[in-house]
């Protein structure tokens, strides 16, 4: 799903108006209609509603569901903050409000109210300019100590669509039902206190025009072209399901090599191989009977190049450690080895303090940063607009795949697109859970052959795998070996 600026929602909104052709005041009572219907199919009318209406379009909607909401025998209370003069359309409905004078316009919102109360902020929706200050900045803070349920329209009020919120000052919602496309700001994990869980709703804008909008940024969704690159012939031979390396861990740090060893097998690959120092065969083998053993000259720690050349796939990194022959190996592996390269942990910690060594990085190559991680490699920064920004410049100088890991993963192409990631949850910030997406991303990449494509199928799998687990064991009790379980579940959601 494309996610759009507000420059081009208002120009898909000004297109639809002309061309459709609607009246604004039209459209407006359309969008709300999908509010309108949201609110009723979850709250009943037991429920009193109090709506905050700002002076713009986004002040309009909360009127019209007022009046809606009141048609339906909700009781409604309406705030003005900001008076009865405003855009056209909120005048309007103004007027059409007070003609059913069943909604009470109050001068305050009252000090107390009861948890059986829901709060809708239409305030400011895209119009908002700059940071919300004085009486109004009082109102958001009064009303976010409440108990009620919280409904934002179309944004929470004081939030920036396209840039971070310079202020605290933003109303916090339980639930943000925003209309056609999501906006950049949902994606940013500093502002989730503030969106709740977002639903978008369809108001009917011209689907060809919003189709021939250019955007870098989109939350992905997983299409039938991947899936069906992702069925294997029926007469599969395990050559032609791939063949994937793990160099992982050391000796006393074989967990992390056989978590992605285990995910990688249980999310498909032909053949599974595990490079392992002398000491740590045993615990390899018992562990993971299906996968062969490439054994290090070291005794403890990975440092030999061996022979990698039927490998479609190598992931080296996770717990992997830092010593000298650790990064020649992987010096070595940037240099000379052939097939797809997925570096984690470990390796990018020492791509950052080896720098040299990003200029080898072959193209396509697919990086999964977590945050800390990925500012050794970029340098500071204060907030994920500031992010994403650096992640898109890294990924076009060095023309390779990033996986920004978080609440919505980014996914950046080389190219600067950046696909944002739906699927996870809280539980899945355990150790040992990165593991697993490097041991999924090894699995899927022969059959996907394409590293960008790969990278977000695979962190929608590892999330899904997450959603599952935690359906079934609570976010507190799911493990990533749990995880891993659930991956054969993941991949049959997404094959149906
Ligand atoms: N996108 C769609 O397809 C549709 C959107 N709808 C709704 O319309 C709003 C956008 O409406 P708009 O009138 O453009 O903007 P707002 O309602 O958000 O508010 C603009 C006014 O608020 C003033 N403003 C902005 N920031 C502040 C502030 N910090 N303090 C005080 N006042 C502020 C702004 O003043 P300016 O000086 O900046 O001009 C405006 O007066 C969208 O969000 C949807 O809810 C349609 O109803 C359906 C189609
Ligand atoms: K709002």
């Amino acid at each position: 799903m494309k996610i759009l600026n507000i420059q081009q929602i208002r120009e898909a909104d000004q297109y639809t108006i002309e061309n459709e052709p609607i009246k604004s005041i039209d459209l407006m009572e359309r969008a709300s209609y999908e509010l309108f219907t949201w609110i009723t199919e979850r709250f009943n009318n037991d429920f009193s509603v109090y709506v905050l209406a700002g002076s713009g379009n986004n002040g309009g909607d909360g009127l019209v569901v007022a009046r809606l909401l009141s048609e339906s025998d909700y009781k409604v209370q309406v705030i003005l903050p900001l008076g009865k003069n405003g855009s056209d359309d909120f005048e309007e409905n103004l007027k059409r409000l007070k003609k059913i004078n069943t909604v009470l316009i109050l001068e305050e919102l009252p000090e107390q109210i009861s948890e059986k109360s829901i709060i809708i902020d239409a305030i400011f929706g895209s119009g908002l300019s700059r940071p919300i200050e004085g009486r109004l900045a009082d109102l958001i803070k009064k009303v976010n100590n409440f108990e009620a349920n919280k409904i934002a329209i179309d944004m929470p009020s004081g939030l920036f669509a396209d840039k971070a919120s310079p202020s605290e000052i933003i109303f916090k919602a339980d639930y943000t039902l925003s209309f056609q496309v999501p906006k950049l700001a949902f994606m940013m994990a500093e502002n989730q206190e503030y969106i709740g869980e977002f639903e978008i709703l369809d108001i009917k804008l011209d689907k060809e025009y919003i189709n021939n909008c250019l955007s870098d940024y989109s939350i992905y969704e997983v299409d039938s072209v991947i899936k069906n690159r992702l069925k294997l012939k029926s007469i599969a031979h395990k050559g032609n399901r791939g063949r994937a390396t793990i160099i992982a861990g050391g000796y006393a740090r074989m967990g992390a090599a056989i978590l992605a060893a285990r995910a990688c097998l249980h999310s498909g690959i032909g053949l599974i191989s595990v490079q392992t120092c002398p000491h740590c065969i045993d615990i390899v083998q018992n562990q993971i009977p299906e996968a062969l053993i490439l054994t290090d000259e070291n005794e403890y720690v990975l440092g030999s190049y061996l022979d990698y050349s039927k490998q479609d796939v190598i992931v080296f990194g996770p717990a992997i450690g830092f010593a000298h022959k650790t990064l020649v190996l992987l010096e070595n592996l940037l240099k000379d080895y052939q097939g797809q390269l997925i570096l984690d942990a470990d390796a990018i910690t020492l791509l950052a303090e080896n720098r040299e060594l990003l200029n080898l990085l072959p193209e396509g190559t697919i990086l999964t940063p977590h945050h800390g991680e990925f500012k050794r490699l970029v340098g500071k920064y204060s907030n994920n607009f500031e992010a994403i920004m650096q992640l898109k410049s890294f990924c076009m100088h060095h023309k390779v795949v990033v996986v920004l890991k978080g609440k919505f993963s980014a996914v950046c192409n080389a190219d600067g697109k950046i696909s944002f990631n739906p699927t996870g949850n809280a539980g899945m910030a355990k150790g040992g859970s990165g593991d697993l997406l490097c041991g999924i991303l090894a699995a899927i990449y022969p059959r996907i052959k394409n590293s960008y494509e790969t990278a977000k199928l695979a962190v929608y799998l590892h999330g899904l795998s997450g959603d599952i687990s935690k359906e079934e064991k609570g976010e507190n009790f799911m493990t990533p070996s749990i995880m891993i379980e659930k991956l054969q579940s993941a991949f049959k959601k997404i094959e149906n």
